[in-house]
C-alpha cells in the first residue's frame, strides 16, 4: 500500500510547486497508472516514493510506515524500480545484473541461480541463450525485460516504473505490456507506472491518476475515467474515441446471453473484447453474433444492443 498525504515538492522556493498538495492512495496489490502532460510532476511523485527525492512537505506512507523515518537504502530494497532505458550495469552479464540485489541481501549462490532462471523464464527469455550476455548484446525489448526481471529479483512488494516501455517500438511494446500484465497476475505487487500513453494506462492500470500542474485531476478506474471524465482536460487527454476505448475494457463473456444460440451468421470468441465484437457486427452489417468457447463450440449470443447498453 502506498499513500501520499498533502505532499508538496518545490524544487525552487520561489517558484511554483512541481507537486502541489497531492493526496493519493494506491491499494495493496493494485496497479496505478500515473499519466499527464510533460512536466506535470509524475516522475517527481514516483521518486519521492523511494526517497530519491524528498518532499518539501506532506507525508508518504509505504506499507504502513512513514518513509521519512525509514533508512532509504532499506526502503529501496522493498521497492523495485524500472526506468526507461533500464539502467542495466553495462559491465555485468544479464544474470549478474538480475542477481545484484539478491547478492546485496546475502542470498546463497544456489538460491540466486534458481531465482535468476525463474525470472528469465517469467519475462519470456531463454536463460541458456541469454544469461551470460552483456547488455550491449541485447535488443531494446530484451533489455527492458531484464530490467523488469532485475526489479522483481528480491521479490519486492512494491514496483515503481517510469515509462518502462517508452523506448520500445509500438508492436514489441504491445506484446511486452501483455506479458507484464500476465506477470502481475502471478506475482501480486503494488505498482505505480508512469506513462505518457493512454492506451498503456488503460491496459495496465487498475486505476488511472491523471496529473496536471502538480495536482491529480482525476483518480479512478479506467471504466469511470472513460465514462465520466472529470473535466475537459481529462476528455481531451483520453481522446475523442473514448466511448469506443471503453469497449476494449470488457470481454464478450461479460455481456453475452449464455445458452441462447440463435441463427447468427458469424461467430466470435467469448474472450474477444466488446470492441472486436462490435467491429465485426459493423463490418458484416448484422446486429448479433454467435459466441464460441475455446474449443470453438457455440455457447451463446451477443447483440449490438447489449454492447451499446453497457
Ligand atoms: N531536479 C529538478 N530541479 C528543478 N526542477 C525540476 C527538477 N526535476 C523536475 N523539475 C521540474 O518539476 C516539474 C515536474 O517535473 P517531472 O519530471 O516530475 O514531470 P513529469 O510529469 O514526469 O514530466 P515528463 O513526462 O516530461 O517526464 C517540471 O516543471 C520540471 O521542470
Amino acid at each position: 500500500m502506498i499513500r501520499l498525504e498533502h505532499v508538496t515538492k518545490k524544487y525552487d522556493q520561489r517558484g511554483r510547486p512541481s507537486v502541489d498538495d497531492l493526496t493519493l492512495h494506491v491499494a495493496e496489490g493494485t496497479t496505478m497508472a500515473l499519466i499527464g502532460p510533460s512536466g506535470s510532476g509524475k516522475t517527481t511523485v514516483l521518486r519521492m516514493i523511494n526517497r530519491l527525492i524528498e518532499p518539501s512537505s506532506g507525508v508518504i506512507i509505504v506499507d504502513g510506515k512513514e518513509i521519512a523515518n525509514v533508512d532509504p537504502v532499506i526502503l529501496r530494497r522493498h521497492i523495485g524500480y524500472v526506468i526507461q532505458n533500464v539502467g542495466l550495469f553495462p559491465h555485468l552479464t544479464v544474470d549478474e545484473n538480475i542477481a545484484a540485489v539478491p547478492r546485496l541481501l546475502g542470498w546463497d549462490e544456489g538460491k540466486i541461480r534458481q531465482r535468476t532462471e525463474e525470472l528469465l523464464h517469467l519475462v519470456g527469455l531463454d536463460a541458456a541463450q541469454i544469461a551470460r550476455r552483456y547488455p550491449k548484446h541485447l535488443s531494446g525489448g530484451q533489455r527492458q525485460r531484464i530490467g523488469v526481471a532485475r526489479a522483481l529479483a528480491a521479490d519486492p512488494p512494491i514496483l515503481l516504473m517510469d515509462e518502462p516501455f517508452g523506448a520500445i517500438d509500438p508492436i514489441a511494446r504491445g506484446r511486452i505490456q501483455n506479458e507484464f500484465k500476465e506477470i502481475l497476475a502471478h506475482v501480486r505487487k503494488t505498482v505505480v507506472i508512469v506513462t505518457h500513453d493512454i492506451d498503456e494506462a488503460l491496459k495496465l492500470g487498475d486505476t488511472i491518476a491523471l496529473m496536471r500542474d502538480g495536482q491529480v485531476i482525476q483518480h479512478d478506474t479506467p471504466n469511470v475515467i472513460l465514462q465520466q471524465p472529470a473535466d475537459t482536460f481529462v476528455t481531451d487527454f483520453i481522446g475523442a474515441d473514448h466511448a469506443l476505448r471503453r469497449l476494449e475494457l470488457f470481454t464478450v463473456s461479460e455481456v453475452m446471453m449464455l445458452g441462447e444460440i440463435g441463427n447468427a451468421i458469424a461467430t466470435i470468441s467469448r474472450d474477444a473484447t466488446l470492441h472486436q465484437a462490435l467491429s465485426k457486427m459493423i463490418a458484416l452489417k448484422i446486429d448479433r453474433v454467435m459466441v464460441t468457447d475455446a474449443s470453438h463450440v457455440a455457447i451463446g449470443t451477443i447483440t449490438r444492443d447489449a454492447i451499446l447498453a453497457i
